[in-house]
């Protein structure tokens, strides 16, 4: 049903409240009942925005470019549909406790998202709540996946990684000195932006925490996931994203997860060994942070403070890595009640219920205590810098700095400050959330009138209207804690994403802090009334599958359950993309459903034992001083991201911002990155030959590879006279061609789209292309080669706009095939049907149903039992996918074994959506090519860019 039949609650006569302001109320006039118009625009309160193409999708729903009619502002926009269309599959119970749990996180993440102002972390613009949808308007991000520039260009050198390792550092940071937890930190919610720097993505999975009370829930990804998750255990918060910014350290580093196994049980074993097996070619200090990081007992692991002050995170830095938060002064009374007045959209009860437990919180004798120790601290240290870092003492970095001994050997919390006991950071989640709506309506204010004066200092002065923030009507009913209720129910997500084996169950700070009795708080932030929009619900898409998600033991731990599974599991389809553009009156718009429409048949790709498997798929090719001259951007100290945050903090008058001086990344300096650095290269080509050759791609692709690194200088400094001159004539072109958002002209379908400069899109991302992904060729050589690759590897393609819209879809119907399957998935092997090209590729392991220990031969056609289980590896709410899982049904114990469910989405996963753009480096007469995954397995999608650039011998 449209939204514009559906009577809902305010109509389109109440206001449209979002974070950011009040949405206009055109969306009432939207066509009625039964049309299949899908929406177009968004009408927020920021403006009004087209919506253009699918740039991504996860378990929540798609994510859109959109376009600002004034002015042309891009955002990304989260489009999360609120009614599960899992008919026939979920009991109505089922899917209204799906939706419910849904509609709480997809608020949470909008009220959390919407207070956050970090450069590393994206941020949210404004939110839009209609009958059917949430549209989460972010930041866009037009650099990539970070998965995708591993994929590109392999394991990082450290000084890359540590680039991107301070960064993640400080968003962290940030977050829990605000008293929030990501929980779902993996490398696939990190993008990369134009500028090279990252942006931390999806806070779908964030909660507030407070360090005096526990968390429970168990969600995230596997392979990301603390071992303490795995053995239900309670935590904190913040050192579940420290274990989890290990493992991507590990990664970045690496190329490859740190643990790995076919096996769902051994896997788990794994993680919770901890044993980690770190490749010779790893500087001594890395490996140490990284073993800080992985320690399974969470007490003894490594805080933020430790990894942000450890000496491989300050090499060739002034210090630890900022953490952009602002200067804050401990609370006094009385309290804004305009802040109160913004606090009500997180879950903390009314105006006056919040104004007397925080009035009770800064009453406290504890929060009395924190803030005379730490005016103690301050009072013999050098303010600023300290402050700013939110730790409160100069001589501990000293001594945390000063020698890389001690740093390496003393357990995280000895002599560092604890969360909680700074009454400015952390303390609880309500000073904590206090400070951020305050700041928030700071930046609002400051941005409505950039002139106007800074923080109001007392309460006494004029409030700042803001929105309000009404509960969704779902939502109002609650009890004292920090965790939704909709933790309990999975939520709806067309792939459940969170997995927990229980619900977290926070009390309030207060009653620790014995200052009164818990908080009875509403039940989940509602940040916008219902408007009349009439759309088309949007479908489910699989992709962005997670890139541990791969395996389950579900089946194999209940068959009961297993059967149910499989009788309510969706039936084996791709969905086409609901919200496209069929009906969108901007013609200016790609339209790119057909690929989406093709049936669900699965071109099996062959596996083998004789090929790459999972993590070692990331070891990428060597690189040479070629790749070393391209990616010498990465050592930026000061990022354009951190620049334009700066700029954004100057125009609002924000002297605390990150501008000090000193507490910038400075110029790296260090040589001792650069010292061994041709001797690590050397191992590293070393060891890349060795797993090359030990995973079987081929003796030849290693010495291709070779040779291209060491070939390709040369190559270049033949040609890179004509390539300037080429580069010359294509400049003027280029301009014309740059806009591949989807909002070409036209359908934005060309045929023949890059056969000239004319359509390359020149991309600034200078240090993110590597031999591999580039060359001196020209386009329409290297076009030529495109497409020929593609079409020996059996991949469907259209031309778009600088590049290739690919499908690699399935060609078998896994429903005819799922009653003959062998148990073993890991070893899938299928046989690809590519003209010409009878390939042994493994997925390994991405086929995985079930767990390893009743696997059968590896040469069988291996697929689920049941195809339409999700293949992702990702933990599963107990009341996901509903499945109560952990102690509810198997018990926590058995939480290892029993919790991961399958959750197998064969049709969607199997299916390949990705774009190849032919884009320009600029000043490098050099074009590169890109690769973008829109929908399907992580894996499918790496193996499958890797193969390209190996067959394309850029
Ligand atoms: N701000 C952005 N800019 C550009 N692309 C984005 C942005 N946000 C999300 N995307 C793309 O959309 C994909 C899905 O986004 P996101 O992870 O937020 O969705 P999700 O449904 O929560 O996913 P998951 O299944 O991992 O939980 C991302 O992997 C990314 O490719």
């Amino acid at each position: 049903m449209s939204e514009a039949t559906t009577p809902v609650a305010n109509g389109g006569s109440t206001p449209v409240h979002t974070p950011g302001g009040t949405a206009s109320q055109s969306d009432r006039h939207m066509p009625s009942s039964g049309s299949k118009q899908r929406r177009t625009t968004i009408n927020a309160s920021t403006g009004h925005w087209v919506l253009g193409k699918t740039i991504g999708a996860g378990s929540m729903g798609k994510v859109k470019l959109a376009k600002k009619l004034e002015g042309g502002e891009q955002v990304a926009v989260k489009i999360v549909p609120r009614q599960s269309t899992d008919d026939g599959h979920h009991s109505s119970r089922d899917r209204e406790r799906a939706d419910h749990s849904k509609e709480v996180r997809t608020a949470r993440e909008a009220a959390i998202v919407t207070l956050l102002d970090h450069p590393y972390i994206c941020a949210m613009r404004d939110v839009v709540r209609t009958n059917h949808h949430w549209y989460m308007l972010f930041e866009y991000v037009n650099g990539g996946q970070m998965l995708d520039y591993i994929i590109s260009h392999g394991r990082l050198k450290e000084k890359q990684a540590r680039k991107f390792g301070r960064q993640i550092a400080s968003a962290l940071d940030y977050c829990h000195r605000n008293s929030i937890v990501h929980r779902d930190l993996k490398i696939e919610n990190i993008l990369i932006s134009k500028t090279g720097d990252i942006k931390i993505i999806d806070f779908g999975l964030s909660n507030l925490f407070s360090p005096r009370n526990h968390l429970k829930t168990f969600c995230g990804s596997l392979y990301f996931a603390a071992p303490e998750l795995l053995q239900a255990r309670q935590y904190t918060g913040p050192e579940v994203d420290a274990w989890s910014f290990g493992i991507v350290l590990y990664v970045l580093v690496c190329g490859k997860v740190p643990f790995d196994d076919q096996s769902m049980p051994q896997l788990h074993a794994k993680i919770k060994k901890g044993l980690v097996d770190y490749p010779q070619w790893l500087s001594a200090e890395c490996k140490n942070l990284i073993s800080r990081m992985l320690v399974t007992d969470p007490r003894q692991r490594a805080s933020l403070h430790e990894i942000m002050n450890h000496p491989w995170m300050c090499k060739g830095f002034s210090g630890p890595p900022e953490n952009y938060l602002p200067r804050r002064e401990p609370l006094q009374l009385p309290l804004d009640p305009q802040v109160i007045q913004g606090m009500t959209g997180f879950d903390f009860g009314s105006t006056e219920l919040i104004t007397a437990h925080l009035t009770r919180v800064v009453e406290s004798e504890e929060y009395q205590s924190a803030v005379r120790a730490t005016a103690r601290e301050h009072s013999v240290q050098a303010p600023s810098a300290e402050k700013k870092r939110g730790f409160p003492g100069l001589d501990f970095y000293r001594r945390r700095n000063s020698s890389s001994k001690d740093a390496l050997t003393n357990p995280s919390a000895e002599g560092f400050p604890q969360l909680g006991s700074d009454p400015t950071n952390a303390f609880s989640p309500l000073i904590s959330v206090y400070y951020l709506v305050r700041e928030k309506q700071e930046r609002d204010r400051l941005e409505a009138n950039p002139g106007a004066a800074s923080l109001p200092k007392s309460p006494g002065e004029k409030p700042i209207k803001v929105p309000d923030l009404p509960m969704p009507e779902a939502a109002h009913t609650n009890d004292a804690s920090y965790e939704y209720p909709g933790e309990k129910p999975t939520g709806g997500r067309s792939r459940p994403r969170a997995r927990t084996h229980g619900e977290d169950e926070i009390t309030e700070d207060m009653n620790k802090l014995n200052v009164g009795s818990p908080v009875s708080v509403p039940q989940s932030p509602a940040l916008l009334s219902p408007t009349p929009l009439d759309e088309q619900p949007v479908k489910k898409e699989s992709a962005g599958l997670g890139i541990l998600r791969r395996f389950s033991t579900r089946r194999h731990r209940d068959p009961d359950r297993e059967k149910n599974q499989k009788q309510q599991a969706p039936t084996l389809s791709v969905h086409p993309p609901g919200g496209d553009l069929a009906t969108t009156p901007q013609k200016s718009f790609s339209v790119r459903r057909a690929r989406d429409r093709d049936p669900p048949l699965i071109t099996m790709i062959h596996g083998g034992s004789s090929q790459p498997q999972h993590s070692e798929l990331l070891t990428p090719p060597s690189t040479g001083d070629h790749r070393k001259r391209l990616s010498k951007g990465l050592g930026r100290s000061t990022s354009t991201s951190e620049a334009d945050w700066r700029k954004r903090q100057a125009r609002r008058g924000l002297s605390d911002g990150p501008q000090s001086a000193g507490l910038i990344d400075p110029p790296l300096t260090s040589g001792s990155d650069r010292s061994n650095a041709s001797v690590r290269r050397g191992l590293a080509a070393d060891t890349e030959m060795r797993d090359i050759e030990q995973r079987g791609t081929s003796n030849s692709r290693a010495t291709t590879l070779r040779t291209k690194s060491l070939g390709h200088a040369r190559r270049e400094s033949i040609q890179a006279r004509r390539a300037r001159r080429q580069e010359a004539k294509e400049a003027s072109l280029l301009e014309a061609a740059t806009d591949g958002e989807g909002y070409a002209a036209g359908s934005g379908e060309i045929g023949g789209a890059v056969a000239s400069a004319e359509n390359v899109k020149p991309v600034y991302l200078k240090g993110l292309f590597s031999v591999a992904t580039t060359s001196t060729k020209p386009v329409s050589v290297i076009r030529k080669d495109i497409i020929r690759v593609l079409k020996q590897l059996g991949v469907e393609y259209t031309e778009i706009r600088g590049g290739f819209s690919c499908k690699h879809k399935p060609s078998i119907d896994l429903n005819k095939v799922v009653d003959n399957v062998p148990q073993s998935p890991e070893m899938a092997t299928n046989t690809v049907h590519t003209p010409g090209h009878r390939r042994r590729i493994s997925f390994g392991g991405l086929m995985s149903g079930g767990d390893r220990d009743d696997h059968g031969a590896n040469e069988k056609l291996s697929t689920p039992k049941t195809p339409t289980r999700k293949m992702e590896n990702s933990l599963t709410n107990s009341d996901a996918s509903n499945d109560s899982v952990g102690a509810g049904h198997h018990g926590a114990r058995a939480l290892g074994d029993t919790t991961t469910h399958v959750q197998s989405e064969l049709g969607g996963s199997l299916i390949l959506n990705f774009e190849i753009f032919i884009v320009k480096v600029p000043l490098l007469s050099l074009h590169g090519i890109q690769f973008k995954r829109l929908g399907g397995n992580t894996w499918q999608y790496k193996y499958m860019a890797e193969k390209i650039l190996k067959e394309l011998r850029l």
